[in-house]
C-alpha cells in the first residue's frame, strides 16, 4: 500500500491515539501469567500486540476480544496453567514480543521454538539468550542463539544478577519476568535507566519489585492478580502528531489521555527545549502511569544535540525528531544512540536517506546523525524500508514539504499506529 501526502493547510483539532504499544504486551504478558481475569481496556490493535496475544493462545491461554473497542480479558489461570506451544510461535515485525516472551518461555518447563520475520529474524537476540542461559534455560539457534528461529528448553531457572552492557527495557523486562518464575532473586542492574513499564505493572498485579537507583530485584515465585488496566495512549504515536503540529504553520493539535512515563516523554523536553510551544494539561493517572493532554501550536524551532541519558527517554521517537530537525533553524545532532542500528531497520541508514530524498541535508554518524535544517522541503517518493516509524516520520515530512510525497509500502504503520491516516486526515484544514 502505497500512502500519498499532500501539504494541509494547517492541522487543527483534538484527538486519541491508540493504545501504548508497550504497555499493551506487557498486560496481555502479566495477565496470562496472572490469577483471575484481567480486563485490558484500550488495548493497542496494532500488528505486533496482536502477536502477542496469538503467541500467548499458542500456549492455552484463552482471551475474549480484543473488540472494536480494544476491549481485551485475559483468562489468567497462572504461569502453570501455560502449556506447551503445539507450533511455532511467530512474533511477526515485534521486538517486544519475542524478548519479553522468551523470558517467559525460559520460565516455563517445556520446549518452544519462536520465530519472526525478516526484520525480526536479523535483529541481535544474544542479548536476552545469553542472560537467559545463565538462569538454567537451554536455547537453541543461529550464530550461538544470536538470530531467531530460536528453541528453548525452559523450567528450573535460578535467580542470578545482572549488569546490562546496553539500557534495553526489553531485555530488563525478559529477565524480570523470568526472575518471577525463577528460585530466590533476580536483579538487573542498567547502565542507563531505561521505560519501567514492567517494573510499574508487575507492582500493579500485585508483586513486589524492589528499585534503587537502576538496579531492579524481584523475587521468584509471587503471585500476580488479575486486575482492570486501561492502557494510556502511545506517546511514541502522539510524537508524529507533536510534531507535525509543530512543523506545519497554522497548526493547533489537543491529543488527550497520552501516556506521560517520565521514563518515556523525552520528546516532551527536546521539542520544548527546540523551541516548540507545547503544553501539558489534565494530568491523571491510569493502572500506575502518568497520563495527560498534549497541545501543540505550529512555532519556530531550532536545532539542539541530543545525548546521554537521554536517548532511551525517545529512542523510538528519533526518526521524526530528525523531520522537527530538518524543518529546524541550525542543526540537530544525535549521539550515543547506536540502538537505532537494531530496530526494525537500520534508523539511522534509513532516516537519512529518506530524508535527502526531500533535499535535506542529512549525515550519518557512527552513534547517531546530524540534520541541517532552515531549507524549505520539497516533496518526495520515499520508501519505508517496512519500518513503521520511518513510513510515519516521512509522512510528517510530507506534511510541510512544498509538493506532493508518496510514502511506498506504507501498510506497516498498522505495525503500531493503525488508524494514523484517518487521524492525520481529521486534523487537516484544507
Ligand atoms: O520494552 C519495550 O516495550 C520497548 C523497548 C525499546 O527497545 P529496547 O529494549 O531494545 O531498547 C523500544 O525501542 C521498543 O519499541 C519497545
Ligand atoms: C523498536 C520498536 O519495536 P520492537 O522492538 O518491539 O520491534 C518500535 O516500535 O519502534
Amino acid at each position: 500500500m502505497n500512502l500519498e501526502i499532500t501539504p494541509p493547510r494547517a492541522l487543527r483539532g483534538s484527538t486519541t491515539v491508540p493504545g501504548d504499544k508497550s504497555i499493551s504486551h506487557r498486560a496481555a504478558m502479566l495477565g496470562a501469567l496472572a490469577e483471575g481475569e484481567t480486563l485490558i481496556e484500550n488495548f493497542l490493535m496494532g500488528a505486533d500486540c496482536l502477536a502477542t496475544i496469538k503467541c500467548l493462545a499458542e500456549m492455552g491461554v484463552s482471551f475474549t476480544g480484543p473488540d472494536e473497542k480494544g476491549r481485551l480479558t485475559v483468562h489468567g489461570r497462572g504461569p502453570s496453567a501455560l502449556k506447551e506451544p503445539g507450533d511455532v510461535l511467530d512474533a511477526g515485525n515485534s521486538g517486544t514480543t519475542m524478548r519479553l516472551l522468551l523470558g517467559i518461555l525460559a520460565g516455563l518447563p517445556f520446549f518452544s521454538v519462536i520465530t519472526g520475520d525478516a526484520s525480526l529474524r536479523r535483529r541481535p537476540m544474544k542479548r536476552v539468550t545469553a542472560p537467559l542461559s545463565r538462569m538454567g534455560a537451554r536455547i537453541w539457534g543461529r550464530r550461538e542463539a544470536s538470530l531467531a528461529p530460536l528453541a528453548v528448553q525452559g523450567g528450573a531457572l535460578e535467580g542470578c544478577s545482572f549488569s546490562l552492557p546496553v539500557a534495553s527495557a526489553q531485555v530488563k523486562s525478559a529477565l524480570l519476568l523470568a526472575g518471577l518464575l525463577a528460585r530466590g532473586e533476580t536483579r538487573v542492574v542498567e547502565p542507563v535507566p531505561s521505560r519501567d513499564h514492567t517494573e510499574r505493572m508487575l507492582q500493579f498485579f500485585g508483586a513486589e519489585v524492589f528499585k534503587e537507583g537502576t538496579a531492579v530485584t524481584i523475587k521468584g515465585g509471587q503471585v500476580l492478580t488479575g486486575r482492570r488496566i486501561v492502557v494510556p495512549g502511545d506517546i511514541s504515536s502522539a510524537a508524529f502528531l507533536m510534531v507535525a503540529a509543530a512543523v506545519v504553520p497554522g497548526s493547533d493539535v489537543t491529543i488527550r489521555g497520552v501516556g506521560l512515563n517520565p521514563t518515556r516523554d523525552g520528546i516532551v523536553d527536546v521539542l520544548k527545549a527546540m523551541g516548540a510551544d507545547l503544553e501539558i494539561t489534565n494530568r491523571y493517572r491510569l493502572a500506575n502511569e502518568p497520563v495527560g493532554d498534549i497541545r501543540v501550536r505550529h512555532s519556530r524551532l531550532r536545532g539542539v544535540t541530543v545525548g546521554g541519558d537521554m536517548i532511551p527517554r525517545l529512542i523510538d521517537e528519533i526518526p521524526v525528531l530528525a523531520v522537527a530537525g530538518a524543518l529546524a533553524e541550525g542543526e540537530l545532532v544525535v549521539r550515543d544512540a547506536a540502538e537505532l542500528k537494531v530496530k526494525e531497520s537500520n534508523r539511522i541508514d534509513t532516516v537519512v536517506q529518506e530524508l535527502r530524498k526531500f533535499g535535506v541535508e542529512a549525515e550519518a554518524l557512527p552513534d547517531g546523525l546530524r540534520v541541517r535544517g532552515g531549507r524549505p522541503l520539497t516533496g518526495a517518493s520515499c520508501a519505508s524500508h517496512g519500518d513503521h516509524r520511518i513510513a510515519m516520520a516521512m509522512a510528517v515530512a510530507g506534511l510541510a514539504a512544498r509538493s506532493k510525497t508518496v510514502i511506498q509500502d506504507a501498510g506497516c504503520i498498522d505495525v503500531s499506529f493503525p488508524g494514523f491516516t484517518g487521524i492525520l486526515g481529521s486534523l487537516r484544514v484544507e
